[in-house]
């Protein structure tokens, strides 16, 4: 009886979570690169289905090919991040001497293009592909389900078995090394730009000059906070707005009357605008607590007429501080115009996600931004610091990298560690989560809550905390320090952990380590 191989038509799909890893690649006949998918099975087995498919059949599994080609082209520029759902000891398990060889290799070898690899054997190297050996695979039995091709492990005799511990097989990777894998590139490029037109506001550009690789395809690009179980944000509805504002008070701008402004309540007391009287009573509240309602507070944004160039840009006294930024809300008498109104407006620019030299993806703006201008606010899942540590704990040091806790409040409105929420920006976020770290970075992150009552759930935004050209590099130090920190903010003198990652910011005063 003949192996019960189905051929594969394009038109039919393999779904993601049937495909266990992408093993090699080559071309077709016609020219038409395939790659060799390794079948999921509900048992560990010596032979489990193993198919040669088209990217037609592919469009499904594209992170998987994506994982492939990390390996096998850009691992040496591109730090590979792991899924949560990743089993690296079953793949351990599974990982062939042959996969382990293609590792060391590619690692090796800084050249992207495969063609160019000189390292060939000169027979393969000049061998045109049609002239290709076959390779047969005959571990499965293919069928097909609503248009998805879906394969079992084969239990006929008399079908070509063939042991996973020799796949891929020296030829397959000679072969894998010389064939081009642009197609596959292209089309995860084309993913990548599709998902990034969908964002809301203005554009966001994908560049590329140092190689073909694209961002990682196991993440989805958000432009509000997705929570998780566990994660209460109050209604918006509760949200108190202020009552006593209109659109026309004081400089007929809206809150900037502060002293009246209920948003502002919580926010910097303007000690400058003080009477002697107010200044008395404020010198008690600091001492003992209290109530700031009705004192002079400080105003986040510069207003129109006072510098144009700088309107809605924030002031000196909040840039260079770390106290929140209270804005006004959708409940607030005092109108959209409002100029305590901005970061819950988004971004307002142009970005550019572009690939660094040594640090993977970076993140810049095509146009000069000024300082205190507001850039992007960083965008992820909201999970409980339960889960944020049980993430942690399966995605190794990594994953510390976007892991960011809404913890600004936590001490002073005594909320547990257990009770903090933590964003977690590696696979759902906005473009902030490209921004590197500077030990001299030109942004800054700060605290914006709209509604002064919700003192766990808030925005994490980031401003320019001085002029930047275009298309300079946005970084920021991912050591969130408070102002008392910074005082001696001279080098570290700290040793390293065993996991510290060296810092690449190449700034004149680099602590030399991330997170240091
Ligand atoms: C939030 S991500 C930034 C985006 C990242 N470059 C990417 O390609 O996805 C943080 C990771 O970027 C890299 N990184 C950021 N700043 C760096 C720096 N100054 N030096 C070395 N690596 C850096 C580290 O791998 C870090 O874990």
């Amino acid at each position: 009886m003949p192996p019960l191989v189905v051929i594969l038509r394009t038109e039919r799909g393999v779904r993601v979570e049937n495909v266990e890893k992408i093993l090699s690649n080559r071309i077709n006949n016609v020219g038409e690169e395939q790659y060799l998918v390794r079948w999921r099975t509900q048992t560990k087995t010596q032979r489990p289905p193993l198919s040669w498919h088209g990217l037609s059949e592919l469009s499904r599994c594209l992170e998987l090919v994506q994982d492939y080609l990390e390996v096998k082209l850009y691992s040496s520029s591109c730090r590979k991040r792991k899924s949560p759902d990743d089993d690296d000891n079953h793949d351990a398990e599974r990982i062939s001497p042959a996969e382990r060889r293609l590792k060391r290799e590619s690692r090796a070898s800084s050249t992207v293009s495969s063609s160019s690899n000189s390292s060939l054997s000169p027979s393969l190297h000049h061998m045109p592909h049609n002239e290709f050996p076959e390779i047969k695979i005959y571990n499965g039995v293919f069928d097909e389900i609503n248009g998805y091709i879906v394969a079992r492990c084969a239990s006929t005799p008399d079908m070509d078995h063939v042991n996973i511990h020799d796949v891929p097989t020296a030829q397959m990777l000679a072969i894998a090394r010389r064939s081009s894998t642009r197609q596959a590139e292209e089309l995860i490029r084309a993913e990548i730009i599709r998902r990034l037109r969908l964002l809301s506001g203005p554009k966001v550009h994908l560049i590329n000059t140092y190689d073909s690789s694209s961002p990682c395809l196991r993440f989805q690009f958000i432009t509000e906070y997705v929570l998780r179980e566990g994660v209460i944000k109050l209604d918006p509805a509760t949200t108190v707005g202020c009552q006593k504002c209109s659109p026309h008070m004081g400089r007929d701008i809206g809150c900037e009357y502060t002293k009246k402004c209920d948003c502002l309540e919580y926010a910097a007391v303007d000690e400058n605008r003080l009477t002697a009287e107010e200044k008395e009573l404020y010198k008690y509240i600091k001492k003992h607590g209290g109530d700031t309602t009705g004192l002079p507070k400080k105003f986040p944004y510069y207003a129109e007429g006072t510098k144009r160039a700088k309107t809605g840009c924030l002031v000196p006294f909040y840039l260079k501080s770390r106290n929140p930024i209270y804005e006004c809300n959708d409940n607030c008498k005092c109108g959209r115009d409002c100029r305590n109104k901005n970061v819950q407006f988004g971004r307002r620019m142009e970005l550019e996600i572009f690939k660094t030299k040594s640090r993977g993806w970076g993140l810049r703006c095509r146009k000069d931004l000024r300082e205190g201008e507001f850039v992007d606010t960083y965008r992820g899942e909201v999970i409980t610091d339960k889960e944020a540590t049980r993430r942690e704990e399966s995605g190794g040091k990594s994953k510390a990298s976007y892991l960011y806790s809404l913890d600004k409040f936590a001490e002073t409105e005594g909320i547990p560690q257990e009770e903090i929420y933590v964003v977690d920006g590696e696979f759902m976020g906005g473009p902030t989560k490209f921004m590197n770290h500077s030990c001299e970075p030109n942004c800054r992150q700060y605290t914006v809550s709209y509604n002064k009552h919700d003192a766990k759930i808030y925005d994490i935004a980031f401003f320019a905390c001085r002029d930047i050209p275009a298309m300079e590099e946005l970084t920021f130090d991912y050591l969130d320090k408070d102002e008392e920190d910074e005082d001696g903010d001279e080098q570290s003198e700290s040793q390293p952990g065993e996991d510290a990652v060296p810092c690449l910011c190449g700034a004149k005063k680099c602590r030399k380590w991330l997170w240091t």
